[in-house]
């Protein structure tokens, strides 16, 4: 058994992440409060999702200096060496000979390759990032695919779409760790108070620029254990995300449907600008997520919400023209939240992007036909991708030109700078993109329902 060390933890989530699929996220949530030390369950998060991220080109570096493939060595061992190589690589805080030394020491548990740990990481550390690469000019997809550890067939898609220097910019950003971002619950407590609060329970705290709700954390690896969090006095949500709710601006006692839910992120949020006052119709298609609804609605004081199940391209019971906003955050690619989580690069095939579409169209148009005449509907995915953004609304209108587009300038919680957002923005749209926003990446679309139907 691999010791239950900080590094011992990280190989024995990351050998089960290749094993069996697992989800690195849910398995770090689980397993690094059994850590005592915070900087220790930090530690651990920074192994394993920058090993994860960084999975390409650690394997890359390795193989120089390895005689077999990786495949051919036990899971375990690949782990090893590729926590090994991210420490040497990519964090400036270890020295590079105690990285090796600890990976050596977990290596010990498979003593035939205790010496190849040592040897293929001391040539690493050797080498550093003098490393011989694709060439960017003459094989662009090869070389940021490589250099940036991201699949192919993303850079080939980015690339033609932003050209190089704006994808390898997107795909540093990719790499970097994830901020943690809450949302202050507005039904308990005040921004300043929260601040505060989370001040006096040894929490480092910025307040967010760009929403009025949101605060950046230092993420100590178990808000799970604070007081202000077991209160509910905050949830954790990226800024990106805390702007759609802002955006569909539900006012208190309106009727609401969100037509996919669940963990119910958005609908609480909305509950929150409502006063707690109204209904909000939280739909999802899975049994088990509606209870994560129900659950964090309780937590944070919130009793508006009615989670329902069921097909969001039927909504059954939902009458047409009913409601006097409708939120449509679809099931996306997710390709805006690869910063965040660190295995879903991986995880995801170009086949698998070009079935959502038709499943979201097929949302938006039900979802839509419940709008009241002059209600608001806004469409969302986290994903960069303009089939299952811009063009899927440009699809919706010319199929409805019932709904007109809402200038965003005017109900975003903050001012745009950028003249590509601004025109864009004026058009009811806005993309949001890490590199460029700093937030994970997101789409927003707005639509009024025009008061007498064409
Ligand atoms: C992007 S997530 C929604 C996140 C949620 N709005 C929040 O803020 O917490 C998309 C959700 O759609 C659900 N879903 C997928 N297909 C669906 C369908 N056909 N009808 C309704 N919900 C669906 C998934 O279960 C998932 O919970």
């Amino acid at each position: 058994m691999i010791k239950e060390t900080a590094r011992g933890m990280a190989v024995h989530m990351l050998t089960r992440v290749e094993v069996e699929g697992a989800y690195a996220n849910l398995l770090l949530q689980k397993n690094i409060p059994r850590l005592t030390d915070s900087r220790d369950r930090q530690f651990v998060t920074l192994l394993v999702n920058g090993t994860l991220k960084n999975r390409l080109t650690l394997d890359y570096a390795l193989r120089r200096h390895l005689s077999k493939p990786m495949s051919s060595l036990p899971h375990e061992v690949r782990a090893i060496l590729r926590i090994g190589a991210f420490q040497v690589l990519y964090v400036d805080k270890v020295p590079p000979a105690a990285a090796i030394n600890e990976s050596v020491e977990l290596a010990k548990e498979f003593p035939k390759f205790t010496g190849l740990v040592n040897v293929v990481l001391r040539k690493v550390m050797e080498k550093g990032w003098d490393i011989p690469w694709p060439d960017s000019k003459r094989e662009p997809v090869r070389y940021l695919s490589v250099r940036y550890s991201h699949p192919e067939w993303m850079i080939q898609r980015w690339l033609k779409r932003w050209g190089i220097e704006e994808t390898e910019a997107l795909c540093k950003a990719n790499n970097e760790p994830a901020q943690t971002w809450i949302r202050t619950n507005t039904l308990k407590i005040s921004r300043e108070g929260l601040s505060k609060r989370l001040s006096e329970e040894g929490i480092a705290v910025e307040l967010g620029e760009r929403v009025p709700e949101s605060l950046k954390i230092q993420d100590f690896g178990a808000l799970g254990q604070l007081g202000s969090f077991q209160e509910g006095l905050f949830t954790v949500q990226d800024e990106s995300s805390q702007l759609v709710a802002h955006v569909l601006d539900p006012k208190p006692g309106q009727f609401v449907l969100d037509a996919c839910s669940a963990p119910g992120g958005k609908s609480t949020h909305l509950a929150q600008l409502m006063q707690n006052e109204g209904e909000i119709l939280a739909f999802d298609i899975h049994d088990h997520k509606l209870e994560l609804i129900e659950q964090l609605a309780q937590k944070l004081g919130i009793t508006i919400i009615h989670p329902q199940l069921g097909d969001a391209r039927d909504l059954p019971g939902i009458r047409l023209g009913s409601q006097d906003r409708v939120l449509v955050d679809v099931p996306c690619s997710g390709l805006g939240v690869l910063r965040r989580r660190a295995d879903l690069r991986w995880q995801k095939e170009e086949q698998g992007l070009m079935e959502l579409p038709s499943l979201q169209f097929a949302i938006l148009e039900r979802a839509a036909s419940c709008v009241k005449e002059g209600g608001i509907l806004v469409y969302s995915t986290c994903t960069t991708e303009p089939e299952e953004n811009f063009e899927l609304v440009k699809k919706f209108r010319s199929a409805h030109p019932e709904f007109e587009p809402v200038d965003l300038v005017d109900t975003l919680p903050y001012t745009l700078k950028d003249s590509r957002d601004i025109k864009q923005a004026g058009k009811g749209m806005l993309q949001i993109l890490p590199h460029r926003h700093g937030m994970d990446g997101f789409f927003l679309a707005k639509f009024r329902r025009s008061a007498q139907r064409v």
